[in-house]
């Protein structure tokens, strides 16, 4: 089976975005396949900001590039606005995927060289009809002059002003949802904090939705309002953000809050939470995929897939051995 269950979702008529069960393959060579993601599920209400964290490969980014169908996942269903993305194919699906623009990781290389700032972001617009009178308002509002800016090209930039352009690109065509894969790893941490400002300020004033991921929880839970936290492909939990962090339920969960210095939850330090490297997903372990570094493991874990089960509230874990009471 799959899936670690979709219990979790809210009314289908309430999401602006809905995803559920989602599995994408790649190959692995010697005829076998990876499954980078595994019955994933998740939604987001208008204006919400959902987290996805999880280390690096646990199927993140391949997560936000099957909601942008950049490959459709291989099952699952993606619902923007009700709309099933995943039975859409060629014009239609282009014209459908504009309402959902995605930000990368890294904005140099992201940008085209040879292009002036105002053409990078005036592109968009020129293909699709959408947003070609907005252009300067937009450069604007991510802190560019568009006078000055606008006709200089993106090596001229530094990293932070760079992403603002990538940032740009993406709201000039009047997106529902933004998918922001990384946004500020690549950045100084000076720069990490205006840019995630800078979001928050253009979230309230265009009223948009955010799905932001990053490896790092102690940059996700403070602009999130609802986290996903991932392992090897699956959902772990998924809660309110200040709930995850102070009362953390699932055993990873708590290792990923260890490992960020200073957080004040009197937690042992991650080495004894968490030890070791996730096994690889072409052969991931029975049962529950964490119980090979788990301190709680029990023979059950590696028998039983665990499902996501609430715990009350908004607060849902897949996990057999929750520290939080389940409901
Ligand atoms: N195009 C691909 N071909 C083969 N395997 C892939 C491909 N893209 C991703 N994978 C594998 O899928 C798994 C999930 O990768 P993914 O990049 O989604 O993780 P992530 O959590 O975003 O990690 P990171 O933060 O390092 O980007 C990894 O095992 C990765 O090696």
């Amino acid at each position: 089976m799959a899936g670690s269950g979709s219990a979790h979702l809210r009314p289908p008529g309430q999401a602006v975005l809905r995803a559920e069960d989602l599995v994408v393959e790649f190959p692995a060579g010697r005829g076998r396949s990876v499954r980078a993601v595994s019955g994933v599920s998740f939604d987001l209400l208008p204006g919400e900001t959902l987290g996805i964290v999880g280390e690096s490969g646990c199927g993140k980014s391949t997560t936000a590039r099957a909601l942008m169908q950049l490959p459709p996942p291989l099952s699952g269903s993606v619902r923007l606005d009700g709309v099933e993305l995943t039975r859409l194919k060629g014009e239609a699906l282009r014209r459908t995927r504009r309402r959902l623009q995605m930000i990368f990781q890294d904005p140099i290389s992201s940008l085209n060289p040879r292009r002036r700032v105002r053409d990078i972001v005036a592109e968009g617009p020129r293909v699709w009809g959408v947003g070609g009178d907005r252009v300067d308002e937009i450069l604007e509002a991510v802190g560019l002059d568009p006078d000055t800016a606008a006709t200089r090209r993106p090596h001229e930039f530094s990293g932070g002003q760079c992403q603002r352009i990538s940032i740009a690109r993406a709201l000039v065509l009047e997106p529902e949802v933004v998918i922001c894969d990384e946004p500020v790893s690549a950045l100084d941490v000076s720069v990490q904090a205006q840019i995630l400002g800078l979001l928050e300020d253009l979230k309230e004033r265009y009223r948009l939705t955010l799905v932001f991921i990053a490896h790092d929880l102690a940059v996700v839970k403070n602009v999130s309002d609802r986290i996903l936290v991932m392992y090897l492909g699956k959902t772990c939990e998924l809660a309110p953000g200040s709930e995850l962090v102070e009362r953390p339920a699932h055993p990873y969960t708590r290792a990923l809050l260890a490992s960020i210095p200073r957080s004040g939850l009197g937690l042992p330090p991650a080495d004894q939470l968490i030890s070791g490297e996730p096994p690889s997903p072409v052969t991931p372990p029975s049962g529950c995929r964490f119980r090979t570094r788990c301190p709680k493991a029990a023979p059950r874990c590696a028998q039983e897939e665990p499902e996501m089960r609430s715990l009350g509230g908004d607060r849902w874990v897949a996990c057999h051995y929750p520290e939080v009471e389940t409901a």
